[in-house]
């Protein structure tokens, strides 16, 4: 299998006053194509921070990351990256904030630009919601915009921060089931940060659990059948197995 995404002796360092704060050290992932890899680690353990750096948008201190062979320099159109909190555009209605990457991709005519924005927000059950504005709809419907702006320029990986962190647990599973159907048979990358164990097994075909400063705690392959369903998987020796691994990796990781 090829790695799409690789990160090297990956170490960042904030400056704060006059002192300075290691939020990763030695950080080394390398994701293969295809795959949905779920990253799992306390707060503050610097999940935010890795991701930040896989999707380019803050510089290593050290080492380095690559985007299919490539050393990524800065943000990258083929690589999505949903955030923990909203980033819609308050002044653009939700089918203009959903065209947006296909603007910066350039070449797209607006018509195919809108099209393609309403055949995904009908994918995420936007339907009839094109024309509202992110102050209209409610927090698990901008978290179905976010995601549909995501997927619109169809990029090859995509980097998700906690997506569904702050939603209810119906409207949870729902999403979590929605990005499965999206991901399934695309082809697509996905590194998945998450805090909740379940949720990590639920969607991942690798878990990776980080401790202190990103230290890699655990690494192992998801190997429960899919579809999997939550009331089942509860009852799955494996998934038993693995939910006791990884909340001992976590315990391990914070110490
Ligand atoms: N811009 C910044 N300036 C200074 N310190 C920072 C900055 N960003 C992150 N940190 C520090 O780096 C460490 C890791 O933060 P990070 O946000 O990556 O953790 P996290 O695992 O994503 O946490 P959470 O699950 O709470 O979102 C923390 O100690 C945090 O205070």
């Amino acid at each position: 299998m090829t790695a799409v995404l690789q990160a090297e002796r990956l170490t960042k360092q904030f400056a704060k006053d006059d002192s300075a704060i290691v939020a990763l050290r030695d950080f080394a992932l390398s994701v293969e194509e295809g795959s949905f890899v779920t990253v799992l680690g306390r707060s503050g353990c610097g999940k935010s921070t890795m991701l930040n750096l896989l999707a380019g948008l803050t510089e290593p201190t050290e080492g380095t990351v690559s985007h299919r062979g490539k050393p990524l320099t800065g943000p990258d159109i083929d690589i999505g990256y949903l955030t923990q909190s909203d980033t819609l555009m308050p002044w653009r209605d939700v089918q203009r904030n959903v065209e947006m990457p296909l603007e910066i991709r350039g070449g797209v005519r607006a018509k195919e630009r809108r099209r393609t924005a309403a055949a995904l927000l009908n994918r995420v059950g936007l339907d009839g919601f094109g024309k509202h504005y992110p102050r209209e709809l409610s927090g698990g419907m901008r978290r179905r915009a976010s995601l549909a702006r995501m997927l619109a320029g169809s990029p090859s990986t995509l980097l998700m921060d906690e997506p569904f962190g702050a939603l209810d647990a119906q409207l949870r599973t729902e999403l979590q089931e929605e990005l499965l159907r999206l991901w399934q048979g695309s082809g697509q990358t996905v590194v998945f940060v998450t805090h909740d164990i379940e949720e990590a097994l639920l969607l991942g075909d690798r878990i990776v659990v980080l401790g202190a400063l990103g230290r890699i705690v655990a690494d192992e392959r998801i190997t429960l059948q899919r579809p999997r369903h939550v009331d089942a998987l509860r009852v799955d020796p494996e998934f038993v197995r693995l939910h006791t691994t990884m909340a001992a990796a976590l315990k391990e990781g914070s110490s």
